[in-house]
């Protein structure tokens, strides 16, 4: 497959789109970002891959960072996690309070932030040093020991952070966090800043398309079955109530942010990190979107 070939015919589709859509601004230090931005790269398990675009720019990774926490947490806590989290389809936004309430405090899945948020408390829970251990298992993935969190980010958004604060007292109410309520969403805030660049994100992704290899990352081990399980998650959950819309045009299992990221895997072949700040109205990239689209229509590489 000819992906350079394919990835400047994308990069020419997608041009038209480079002005639509906002990028977030709920979160301050987002705002800043120059959002007329569009990177993509692709990796393949055999070694390959093809980029385009702004792909050594780092951006926040903000819930693509919720596919590293569920591994970590799925590593240490085994199937006994879904006690705590569901993993059903949430169809709804992805600060949603109303459905948390309704669903008496266990979160419809681990990629919402109410599922995130306890993820991270389970992280709190087990690990003796949560925040070097999360970041040095990102760093062994990622093959880059320069990732790091970007603290201003995160304390940026501890400052508007309101819906996640009701989140976590409501998850506190219904006894689903064990840790400080603060402490839970500093963790989590944290988690969201990781900063990387789409290389950096295509290749901590591969270990999730990669068959032959063993997923095993500094403590973090994780079974075939249960990386397969993870892209089930990320095919169903990942982009929240924009899922269907996203499987029935893309069908690569894969995961947003709200810093314009996006990371998906076609299992047993490649992983591909799109980064582009203007987000649609369900906080997912416009550009990204668009292109992974585009990957799936052009290569007739697609999970369906
Ligand atoms: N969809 C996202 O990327 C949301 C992450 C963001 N940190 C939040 O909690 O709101």
């Amino acid at each position: 497959m000819d992906y350079n070939r394919i990835l400047t015919e994308i990069a020419v589709e997608v041009e038209p789109l480079r002005t639509v859509g906002q990028q977030a601004s709920y979160i301050p230090a987002l705002a800043r970002v120059n959002p007329d931005r569009f990177g993509i790269c692709l990796l393949t398990t055999d070694g390959g891959g093809a980029e385009l675009g702004d792909v050594g720019e780092r951006f926040s990774i903000q819930s693509v960072t919720k596919v590293f926490s569920l591994s970590m947490a799925l590593s240490l806590k085994g199937e006994a996690l879904w006690e705590r989290v569901g993993k059903e389809p949430s169809g709804s936004a992805f600060n949603s309070l109303i459905q948390l309430e309704l669903d008496h405090g266990i979160p419809r899945n681990p990629f919402i932030n109410a599922g995130a948020i306890v993820v991270a408390d389970v992280l709190l829970s087990e690990l003796s040093d949560p925040e070097g251990e999360y970041i040095d298992f990102i760093r062994r993935i990622s093959g880059d020991p320069t990732v790091g969190y970007d603290r201003e980010v995160a304390a940026s958004e501890r400052t508007t952070g309101y819906v996640n604060a009701a989140i976590a007292n409501m998850l506190k109410y219904y006894g689903n966090l064990q840790n400080d309520i603060e402490d839970v969403l500093r963790f989590y805030f944290l988690q969201c800043s990781v900063k990387m660049d789409c290389r950096q994100l295509a290749q901590s992704f591969l270990p999730f398309a990669d068959r032959n290899r063993e997923f095993s990352f500094g403590g973090v081990s994780l079974t075939y079955s249960q990386v397969k399980r993870i892209n089930a998650i990320m095919q169903t959950c990942g982009f929240y109530n924009d899922a269907g819309e996203y499987s029935y045009l893309v069908g690569l299992p894969g995961k947003s942010g709200v810093g314009g990221g996006i990371a998906a895997v076609y299992p047993g072949r490649y992983a591909v990190a799109t980064w582009s700040p203007r987000l649609n109205e369900k906080g997912n990239s416009v550009m990204g979107m668009k292109a992974l689209e585009l990957l799936t229509s052009y290569t007739h590489e697609s999970i369906f």
